[in-house]
């Protein structure tokens, strides 16, 4: 299986400038590596740092020590601890995804064209893109009235599940799963199951926070404690 993402060495601590400098560390010596269709989870208590994992990996948090190794188009490997902000952003358009429970609303922009927008990013034309747009929002059970509208009024349920086609319309080497299934109901929850089952057959490299036990079960192929990463204090 070929390694898509490896992380070695990485640690994080947050400085508390406004409360006189307090350093609480997070994690420290984290090392794993997930390869093309494989689906790893996050595990551990809340606390433990697991979002603090995804963030570095998608460039939110800037990462204290070691690397984190991700193949990107062309096999090029590139460090994301030492990425410029510009790189970044192509690696986001490009290699990796990230899927959360909530959407980012776009005023005046429809649900169906904030779906189709990442694979109009990557060269789709808008035609081909939102015929992929509808098929998921058909298959997340989004009514068809509401594929026009913003989703700004759209009900949280709703949002969620616009913002779960728009995180797995476009083909991403790697992608982030936080917790993209929190409260969607049994129907909904079977449909990302199956939508991760796709993407692990196309290769993807997976790497998911998931509360649900059951999901967990049925997608994850190993699960890491991030408590083994605990700083010391
Ligand atoms: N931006 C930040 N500034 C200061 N501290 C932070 C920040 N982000 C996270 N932390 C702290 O880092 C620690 C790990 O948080 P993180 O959200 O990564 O944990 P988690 O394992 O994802 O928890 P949960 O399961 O509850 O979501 C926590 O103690 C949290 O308070």
């Amino acid at each position: 299986m070929r390694t898509r993402l490896c992380l070695s060495g990485v640690g994080k601590s947050f400085t508390m400038h406004l409360r006189g400098g307090i350093r609480l560390p997070v994690v420290s010596h984290v090392d794993f590596s997930v390869g093309a269709g494989e689906c790893v989870v996050l595990g551990g208590p809340s606390g433990a740092g697991k979002s603090s994992i995804l963030k570095m990996i998608y460039g939110n948090y800037a990462c204290e020590t070691g690397q984190i190794l991700v193949t990107a188009e062309g096999d090029e490997i590139v460090n994301i601890a030492e990425a410029s902000p510009r790189r970044m952003l192509a690696l986001r358009r490009d290699t990796i995804g990230y899927v959360s429970q909530f959407l980012r609303v776009i005023p005046r922009v429809s649900a169906e064209n904030v779906v189709a927008e990442p694979l109009i990013a990557q060269g789709a034309t808008e035609g081909e893109a939102l015929v992929k747009a509808r098929d998921l929002l058909c298959r997340l059970n989004v009514p068809e009235r509401l594929w026009s509208l913003p989703p700004a009024t759209f009900s949280g349920g709703e949002q969620q599940r616009v913002n779960i086609a728009r995180g797995f319309i476009a083909h991403y080497p790697l992608l982030l799963l936080d917790e993209p299934t929190a409260s969607l109901d049994a129907r909904n929850r079977a449909v990302v199951v199956e939508l991760v089952e796709e993407k692990k057959r196309n290769g993807v490299a997976m790497l998911g926070i998931l509360h649900d036990e059951d999901v967990r079960e049925r997608i994850a192929d190993r699960i890491i404690d991030v408590a083994s990463f605990k700083a010391a204090a």
